[in-house]
């Protein structure tokens, strides 16, 4: 039997087997046969003249646009990133990426555009890695449906959990260390729900013998199985739903329907038309909220504070990051910093590598001669 067989063969078994107290550990262990099996196919299919997308990490945040062929994601990109914006060379290994690069208050937005989802990439077909890599390199992902096709949303999230994207979750917090004797010890909070029998079952379906797992919070077997596979990428999410240049006002109400069945708050999505560049402001608005970026001004000896090009960096950054950003002799000859602005408690406020820094401080760094 090949791997595809066996893979559908478990993906039924689970599919037919009642969820009970009496099953959970069996099926904690075929959950774990199954992402093991997933992991072999998809190391198998791109081993073998996969040509990887080498995505490189332009600017200072890169977002990944998720949607059907056709809902509009070329022009999206062209129009955010035609008038102000300078389109840097690439070196993708593959013409599939359409990238961009969006320039939004001073910031470089690199946008790019995911290929081979819904074309069963995640289906084990050899794509997955690929749309895995492009995604792996982003902060953000945007899921880009037509007004007329909200459902669209839903292959989208499944084909991305497919290809161990985890959307708008926090990586499961569990701890595991392998130990030389004494079988596998789990140590978990009152409110976790799984069997210790399911936790160990899973746990031997990786191979550990002798282990201490410890469990803080209550989780589902899926997220027991993430956890012990270590290979998934936690990403924030945000819906823009384009083409509302062609529906009627009086549509809206359905499309708010269709966005509330699927826990989507219709406040929380935003609205485009990227054919006729409507909605674009509002889109760029979230899109820098969501990526929780800043601008810090850096203050240069003898050539002022510089409000034209700022250091972007993320919220909850601190000078060290801001010296990392620079790079160079910053970091290693570096002495204190002197911060003004919002984080500051006054101005000129001394500081060292820890602070953390917030949007439209401004920064001196004194380094060492
Ligand atoms: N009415 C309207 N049409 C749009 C809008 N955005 C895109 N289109 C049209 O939709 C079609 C598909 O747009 P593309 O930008 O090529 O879509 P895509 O998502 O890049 O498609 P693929 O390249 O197949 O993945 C084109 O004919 C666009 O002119 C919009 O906001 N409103």
């Amino acid at each position: 039997m090949g791997l595809e067989e066996e893979i559908e063969e478990l993906r039924e078994e689970i599919a037919e087997t009642p969820y009970n107290k009496a099953t959970e550990a069996h099926i904690g262990r075929l959950k774990a046969k199954l992402a093991e099996k997933k992991e072999k196919l998809e190391n198998q299919s791109s081993a073998g003249g996969g040509h990887g997308y080498a995505v490189e990490k332009h600017g200072d945040a890169t977002v990944a646009l998720v949607g059907f062929p056709s809902v509009g994601k070329s022009t999206l990109i062209n129009a955010l990133t035609n008038a102000d914006s300078e389109v840097g060379s690439y070196e993708f290994t593959t013409l599939d990426v359409n990238p961009g690069m969006l320039k939004y208050r001073g910031a470089n937005i690199q946008i790019l555009d995911v290929p081979g989802l819904i074309e069963g990439a995640a289906g084990g077909r050899g794509g997955g890695k690929e749309v895995l890599s492009v995604v792996r390199t982003a902060d953000l992902v945007v899921f880009m449906l037509s007004v007329f096709e909200i459902e669209q949303y839903d292959r989208l999230s499944e084909e991305l959990y497919e290809t161990n994207i985890r959307i708008d979750t926090e990586p499961p917090n569990i701890n595991i260390r392998k130990t030389h004797k004494d079988g596998i010890g789990v140590t978990m909070s009152d409110d976790v729900s799984l069997d210790e029998g399911t936790i160990k079952q899973v746990l031997r379906e990786y191979g550990y013998v002798n282990a201490k797992v410890t469990i803080p919070h209550d989780l589902t077997i899926d997220e027991l199985v993430d956890a012990v596979m270590d290979n998934r990428v936690y990403l924030p999410s945000m819906v823009a739903i384009n083409k509302a240049d062609l529906i009627e006002k009086s549509y809206l109400p359905t499309v708010k329907e269709e966005l509330r069945a699927r826990d989507l708050d219709p406040e929380e999505v935003i609205f485009i038309s990227a054919e006729e560049e409507r909605g674009l402001d509002g889109l760029k608005e979230r899109l820098w909220e969501e990526l929780g970026l800043i601008r810090i001004y850096m203050d240069k000896p003898g050539r002022g504070v510089d409000y034209e090009e700022p250091l972007v960096l993320f919220e909850g950054d601190t000078v060290g990051d801001a010296c990392e950003k620079i790079g160079g002799e910053f970091d290693e000859r570096f002495k204190f910093a002197r911060v003004s602005g919002p984080s500051a408690k006054h101005d000129d406020q001394q500081v060292g590598k820890g602070h953390e820094l917030a949007d439209e401080d401004v920064l001196r760094i004194v380094a060492r001669k």
